[in-house]
């Protein structure tokens, strides 16, 4: 995944932090060890350098002006949802290439009986992101509706095997497209965690009113930021800015690129302001959140707990995504060495998924032959 910090500058190593002199500036640049300290009275620990104002001035400048910078942001921003084979970097641009990617991640609908012959034993729990994996991208946030046989798909789904919904939306706005209340769901990038809905729940083991909100402390700083960000890029048309609860997104897509570099440099200038957020960057869109360490790998992890299986080696988890911040997920299976991911894209892309499907509806396919497949089993 593609992660920017943007209040560090690149010119340091990433294990020195900036402490200066004024106020204002000691919160543009983070020192973690005290982010609201004023520090010209305070002694500082061996590992914090002290710089000059003039000195931190031209590092900030470089943040902000330099033209290169914004430039490998904006190209970046290009290649953030990639529409035709021919808008991806010429190096993965050709047929050969997109060949041999498909046959490191195979179609998940080809393999359907190797997959299954994996899971042979074990319990499968099911993980689907919602935007591009349930629901097809659109121009707005707002429309992003998933199919009603897709609803359906799910619903039985859910009765075959443990689901949860992995998004970066919030909880709520995700609820209005799936609707859905039997399923787990893991908002705003996993920093929201629920169980079913009373009454709903299939698996005893599962304690009841299951929620876990490990950003709760961020709140207040999330609906600043999005006030700012709302304010700062009102000025850009098309720019689109989302408060997910936990973190907030600036969308993109339908700004003009010609104002791309000017987005940039209002949402980098906000976020300046906010030492603790970082900035990640998912489909045309710039997703903002705490910088904890929690993503959606963990948010797995603590769903596979949370139903009892944190301990055990029977329990096969597939994740469905197609995003950068899908990637963590991924990462979390490999590592764990259980189950797989399923990455969503028609474009070869940098993945640890194991498996490909093109779209929401390949996924489609995919949920149903895996509740055809359940029913096929022999009742244990
Ligand atoms: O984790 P996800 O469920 O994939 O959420 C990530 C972002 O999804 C939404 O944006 C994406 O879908 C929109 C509707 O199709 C599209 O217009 C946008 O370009 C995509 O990035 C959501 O609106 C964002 O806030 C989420 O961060």
């Amino acid at each position: 995944m593609v992660r920017f910090v943007v209040e560090k500058p690149q010119i340091m190593s990433a294990s020195q932090n900036i402490v200066v002199s004024e106020t204002t500036m000691s919160s543009i640049i983070p020192n973690n060890n005290n982010n609201n300290n004023n520090s010209s009275s305070q002694k500082l620990p061996p590992c914090l350098i002290s710089i000059s104002k003039k000195k931190l001035l031209k590092s900030i400048d470089i943040i902000n002006g330099g033209g290169q910078r914004i430039n490998a942001w904006v190209d970046s921003m290009r290649a953030s949802s990639p529409t035709h084979l021919k808008s991806l970097p010429s190096s993965i641009s050709t047929q050969q290439q997109l060949n041999s990617w498909i046959m490191q991640h195979p179609s998940a609908l080809e393999k359907f009986e190797q997959i299954m012959e994996a899971s042979r034993g074990k319990q499968i729990v099911m993980f689907l992101d919602y935007d591009g994996t349930l629901s097809p991208i659109v121009d707005d946030p707002d429309k992003a509706f998933m199919s009603s046989k897709m609803r359906r798909t799910v619903k039985k789904l859910a009765k075959c095997f443990p689901t949860a919904i992995v998004t970066g939306r919030c909880i709520d706005k995700v609820y209005n497209f799936v609707k859905l209340a039997e399923l787990y769901y893991a908002g705003s990038h996993g920093m929201d965690i629920k169980g079913p809905a009373k009454g709903f729940s299939r698996h005893k083991r599962v304690k009841q009113s299951l929620l876990y909100q490990p950003a709760n402390d961020y709140l207040p700083m999330i609906d600043e930021v999005y006030r700012q960000l709302l304010e700062k890029t009102k000025s850009t048309p098309g720019a689109k800015v989302e408060n997910h609860k936990f973190c907030a997104s600036v969308h993109f897509r339908c700004v003009d690129e010609k104002k791309w570099s000017e987005l940039v440099l209002q949402v980098r200038s906000v976020l300046k302001k906010f030492p603790t957020l970082q900035l990640t960057q998912g489909r045309k869109v710039f997703e903002i959140r705490p910088m904890i360490e929690w993503d959606k790998g963990k948010a797995l992890e603590f769903l596979l707990e949370s139903l009892g299986f944190g301990n055990t080696n029977n329990v096969f988890p597939v994740y469905i995504g197609d995003d950068r911040t899908d990637e963590d997920a991924f990462k979390m299976l490999r590592d764990r060495g259980e189950g797989f991911g399923i990455l969503v894209s028609k474009f070869p892309k940098d993945t640890d998924a194991s498996y490909s499907l093109q779209d929401p509806s390949e996924v489609m396919d995919f949920l149903r032959r895996l509740v055809e497949w359940k029913q096929m089993q022999p009742r244990m």
